[in-house]
């Protein structure tokens, strides 16, 4: 197992002879943070509740922390800290309360001094009597961060746990996970968001529940061998929708005031970027990011994510 918090083969599971995740191999290294990414319904959370043992899987086997996934659930999950897509508060408790329900929950030693410490921590002494429920949608992350790290857990897994929260707050959830994985922790975390996949140390992207890549996020963009043109002027977004249909264009789209094209096959592209309806348009190669990317993974996988 060596320094690895999480090392799988094979991962399978089936809903009702449904396959959602299929074959999955990972190797997690402990204290690093892990993006999960790929479009709605393509096994994202099913994987990582998985390989920690939350849910038991099809086919397949691993360990996470040390633990066989498949026999010592328990010791897994008490060494975890999960956060769901939802906030699990119970809004009408009192933000102290809820806390004190956690503690009692893994039954930790001086519940009251832990609580009081991470009020402090969190700068919500003077606010604990409030109740969670009228929280702004960035504090309520904050409290669910603080709520799922107090037992010290030394995995980490957040589905999608900045939606709807404001830039700053995110950036800051950010530089607080980044602080817990300095620490030893590590983090799984799904997320929809481009800025957040670049923040983590690897990422894996599934489809279909298949694993369509992983890695560095700039090895993953290398690896992809998309080839993007993007051209800016006054009308270029009335050339969209033509050059989607031109063979060798898997992606054109009007971005940030320009239009890009992306494909796989070079000369396929610059025939067509280059054909006459489009000179009078000023093309230049520019390096593809990592939405360009997921959006060709996307459509090699047979995925329209505005379907689901
Ligand atoms: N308990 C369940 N019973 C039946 N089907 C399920 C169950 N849990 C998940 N699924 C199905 O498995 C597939 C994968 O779901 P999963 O939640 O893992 O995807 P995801 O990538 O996390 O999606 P999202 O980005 O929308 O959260 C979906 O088609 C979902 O409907």
């Amino acid at each position: 197992m060596g320094d690895m918090a999480i090392q799988v083969r094979g991962l399978v599971k089936a809903f009702g002879g449904k396959t959602v995740v299929n074959g999955v191999d990972l190797d997690v290294p402990q204290g690093q943070v892990w993006g999960f990414l790929g479009p709605n319904g393509s096994g994202k959370t099913t994987t990582i509740r998985m390989m920690c043992g939350l849910l038991k899987p099809t086919g397949g086997s691993g360990k996470c922390l040390g633990y066989d996934i498949l026999k010592s659930a328990a010791e897994i999950k008490r060494r975890t800290g999960y956060m769901t897509q939802k906030f699990s508060f119970w809004e009408d408790l009192s933000i102290r309360e809820n806390l004190m329900f956690v503690a009692r929950m893994y039954d930790l030693p001086r519940k009251n001094a832990v609580v009081d410490e991470t009020l402090t921590k969190l700068g919500l002494t003077q606010r604990q009597h409030q109740l969670a429920g009228a929280l702004s949608g960035g504090w309520k992350q904050r409290l669910a961060l603080a709520a799922v790290t107090m037992h010290a857990p030394k995995l980490l897994l957040l589905d999608e746990p900045t939606a709807g929260v404001d830039p700053q707050a995110r950036r800051e959830f950010w530089d607080e996970i980044h602080e817990l994985a300095s620490s030893g922790m590590t983090v799984l975390v799904s997320t929809h968001y481009m800025d957040e996949a670049e923040r983590c140390d690897k990422i894996a992207y599934l489809a279909h529940g298949n694993l369509i890549t992983q890695g560095r996020v700039q090895d993953v963009i290398d690896e992809s061998r998309l080839v993007t043109f993007a051209a800016s002027g006054a009308d270029v977004r009335k050339h969209v929708q033509a050059l989607t249909d031109i063979a060798g264009v898997d992606n054109a789209s009007y971005f940030g005031s320009a239009l890009h094209v992306s494909g796989t096959h070079r000369d396929l592209l610059e025939k067509a970027v280059n054909q006459p309806e489009f000179a009078d348009l000023n093309w230049q190669e520019i390096k593809p990011d990592l939405e360009d990317v997921f959006i060709a993974l996307m459509r090699q996988a047979g995925v329209d994510a505005r379907k689901h």
